[in-house]
């Protein structure tokens, strides 16, 4: 049987920026929610492979406001045989005087989090389960916003630390996540927190729409477009 359609967009990404290299430690950021759990599944399924020659942990941080694993998600985990580990963060305790809880805060300190449990246990990368889609949000977000051309990277060495963060689903749309997801059965579980207030993520993804008409080629386009950069045609 032919693998996933998905399996095939993340095995490129891990080819064309060497997302995964021999001996190398991975801790993967569990959520819970369908787009990290398609790449933790793909991990398990990676190591099956003939000279698969890297390890990997699922962490997944829980917060004084919720961010755990579902039971479904445990079991799943169980069922696929996926080392999994969980430790718990004081997101409102930690927030300093006068300062107001947000969705950016939040998740500041688990990226941070995450940071510190790979630099104290010997992990090299940190993989996330950013896609196309929020790769191009976050472009489209940095250009109208902040009048800069950026957004976040297939692979990132971290200055301060010696890890690097990678997102191997960077060629993978969110639908093609989506449809992957529902085969899977896990499709479905959201941060449902009180605080979240991404209206400035929603309005991107709104605008991304607009602009591609949802088309999954034309995203891949856009994503290609900032690889082919003309210095000389722009200003
Ligand atoms: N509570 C958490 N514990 C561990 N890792 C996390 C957690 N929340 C987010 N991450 C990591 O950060 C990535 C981006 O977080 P974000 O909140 O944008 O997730 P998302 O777009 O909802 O994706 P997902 O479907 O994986 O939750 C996730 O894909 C995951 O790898």
């Amino acid at each position: 049987m032919p693998q996933p359609f998905l399996y095939n967009l993340i095995d490129k990404a891990v080819f064309d920026y060497k997302l995964i290299e021999k001996g190398d430690k991975i801790l993967v950021g569990a959520s819970g929610g369908k787009d990290s759990t398609a790449l933790i599944e793909y991990f398990e399924n990676r190591q099956k492979r003939k000279n698969a020659d890297f390890e990997f942990l699922a962490l997944n941080i829980q917060t004084d406001f919720g961010g755990g694993l579902p039971s479904d998600i445990q079991t799943l985990f169980k069922e696929w045989n996926v080392p999994v580990k969980s430790i718990f963060v004081d997101v409102t305790g930690r927030l300093s005087d006068g300062y107001k809880m947000s969705c950016y805060w939040c998740s500041n300190l688990r990226r941070k989090e995450l940071i510190n449990f790979a630099v104290k246990n010997g992990f090299n990368k940190i993989a996330l389960g950013h896609h196309l889609d929020d790769i191009l949000e976050t472009l489209l977000m940095n250009a109208l916003n902040k009048g800069e051309l950026s957004t976040m990277t297939p692979s990132l060495k971290l200055e301060k630390y010696p890890v690097k963060i990678i997102r191997p689903l960077c060629y993978a749309g969110v639908q093609t996540i989506v449809e992957h997801s529902k085969k899977g059965g896990y499709f479905g579980w959201t941060c449902t927190c009180t605080y979240q207030d991404n209206s400035t993520r929603k309005d991107a993804r709104r605008r991304l729409e607009l602009l591609t008409g949802g088309d999954r080629k034309k995203k891949e386009r856009l994503f290609k477009a900032l690889k082919n950069i003309r210095p000389e045609y722009l200003p």
